[in-house]
C-alpha cells in the first residue's frame, strides 16, 4: 500500500451569526500530506499522541472517509478512485477490525449466525462448506467449537476481540487494519490478542497496519512503526531504529515519556513539553517546533518533508535535512508559535 499527500479536513460547525459576520470557514486539518508505504506481509505500527490523525489515517485507507487530497494506491490500484462492486472487494481484501467489535455484533445472532452471514453475503463459501469454515475460523482464533452456539453478550471483551477477527478472516483478507483493536481490554488479555494477531499474521502472511497509543504493543508486535505528530508523519523505520534510535525529536520525547519500556533503550531526551497545538491552527513550517526543544528558524519557516535516512528509515525534521536557508541547527533560537 503506498500513501502519497493524503490530506484531510473536518469542517467545524460555525454559527450562523459567525457566517453572517463573514467569518473564516474553520477546519479541523486531521491528516496534511501524510506519505507511507505498507509492504506486503509486515506488521506496520502507527503510533502518536491522542488526535494525532491515526484513526483517521486508518479510515481513509479503507475508505470510510474520502480524503480531500492524495492518493492511496493498493498492489498498484487508486483506492481513492474505487465505486460499487471494484471497491466491495477491495473492502474484503482490506479489512478493518475496531476497538468494540461487540457494537457492530448483532445481540441475537449467535457467533455461529455471525460468521455464517459473513461467508454469504460475500459469497466466500457454499451454504454445504459453511459450517466447516466457521469451525475452522473459531479454532483460528483460539475459540471453543461450542462459541458458534453462543450470543455475543456471553463472551469477555477479549473473546469478543477474537470473535471480531475471526468475522475478518471469513473473508480471507490480505491486510487487517487494526485500529486500538486492544486498548479496553485488561493488560494481561491485550498481550492475548496482541499475541493471537502476531501468530495470525505470520500463519496467513497478512499484511498488518496496527494503530495504536501503547508503544509496549506497538514495539512487540510491529516490523516497522510510522510516528504521527498533528496529522503528519514524522518518523518512519524499523522498529528496533525507532526504539533503540529514535531521530526526531518527538519521537525522542514520546519514548522518553513512556514509563514501561526498556530503560536501556530509553533516551536522555526531555519527555514532551507543553500542550498539543490545536488541529484547528497548526504552527507553520515544523508543526513539533513549539514542544521541540531543539527548534530553530528554519524550523518555523519551512515545512520539513520526511526524507531517507543513510541508516535506513525517513525521517521529517530540519535537522537531518541539508540546509536550503541561511539559518542552520546552530543556531538554536527557540521560536514560539
Ligand atoms: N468525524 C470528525 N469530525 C470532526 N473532527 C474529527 C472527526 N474525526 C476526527 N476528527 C478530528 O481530527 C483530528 C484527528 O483525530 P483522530 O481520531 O484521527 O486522531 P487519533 O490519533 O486517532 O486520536 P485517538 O487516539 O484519540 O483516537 C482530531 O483533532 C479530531 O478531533
Amino acid at each position: 500500500m503506498q500513501v502519497r499527500g493524503l490530506t484531510k479536513t473536518f469542517p467545524v460547525a460555525t454559527s450562523l451569526l459567525e457566517r453572517w459576520r463573514g467569518g473564516p470557514r474553520r477546519a479541523v486539518q486531521a491528516l496534511t500530506d501524510v506519505h507511507l508505504s505498507v509492504r506486503r506481509g509486515e506488521t506496520l505500527g502507527i503510533v502518536g499522541e491522542s488526535g494525532c490523525g491515526k484513526s483517521t489515517l486508518a479510515r481513509c485507507l479503507v475508505r470510510l472517509y474520502d480524503p480531500d487530497e492524495g492518493s492511496v494506491r493498493y498492489g498498484g490500484e487508486e483506492v481513492t478512485a474505487l465505486r460499487g462492486a471494484a471497491l466491495r472487494a477491495y473492502n474484503r481484501r482490506v479489512q478493518m477490525i475496531f476497538q468494540d467489535p461487540y457494537s457492530s455484533l448483532n445481540p441475537r445472532m449467535s457467533v455461529g449466525q455471525v460468521l455464517r452471514e459473513a461467508l454469504s453475503v460475500h459469497r466466500m463459501r457454499p451454504p454445504a462448506e459453511q459450517e466447516a469454515r466457521v469451525q475452522e475460523l473459531l479454532t483460528l482464533v483460539g475459540l471453543p467449537q461450542s462459541a458458534a452456539g453462543r450470543l455475543p453478550h456471553e463472551f469477555s471483551g477479549g473473546q469478543r476481540q477474537r470473535i471480531g477477527i475471526a468475522r475478518a478472516l471469513a473473508l480471507e483478507p490480505e491486510c487487517l487494519i487494526a485500529d486500538e483493536l486492544v486498548s479496553a481490554l485488561d493488560v494481561s488479555v491485550q498481550a492475548q490478542v496482541v499475541n493471537l494477531l502476531l501468530e495470525l499474521q505470520e500463519r496467513l502472511d497478512l499484511t498488518v497496519l496496527f494503530v495504536a497509543h501503547d508503544l509496549r504493543l506497538v514495539q512487540h508486535l510491529s516490523h516497522r512503526v510510522a510516528v504521527m505528530y498533528l496529522g503528519r508523519v514524522v518518523e518512519v523505520a524499523d522498529t528496533a531504529q525507532v526504539f533503540g534510535a529514535p531521530r526526531h525529536p518527538y519521537t525522542q520525547a514520546l519514548l522518553a515519556a513512556a514509563p514501561s519500556l526498556d530503560p536501556a533503550r530509553r533516551t536522555a531526551a526531555p519527555a514532551l513539553q507543553g500542550e498539543l497545538p490545536s488541529p484547528l491552527n497548526i504552527p507553520s513550517g515544523c508543526a513539533f517546533r513549539t514542544r521541540c526543544p531543539q527548534a530553530f528558524a528554519r524550523c518555523a519557516e519551512e515545512r520539513p518533508a520526511l526524507q531517507p535516512l543513510p541508516e535506513g528509515g525517513e525521517v521529517a525534521c530540519h535537522l537531518y535535512s541539508p540546509v536550503t536557508s541561511g539559518a542552520a541547527p546552530g543556531q538554536l533560537d527557540k521560536v514560539t508559535p
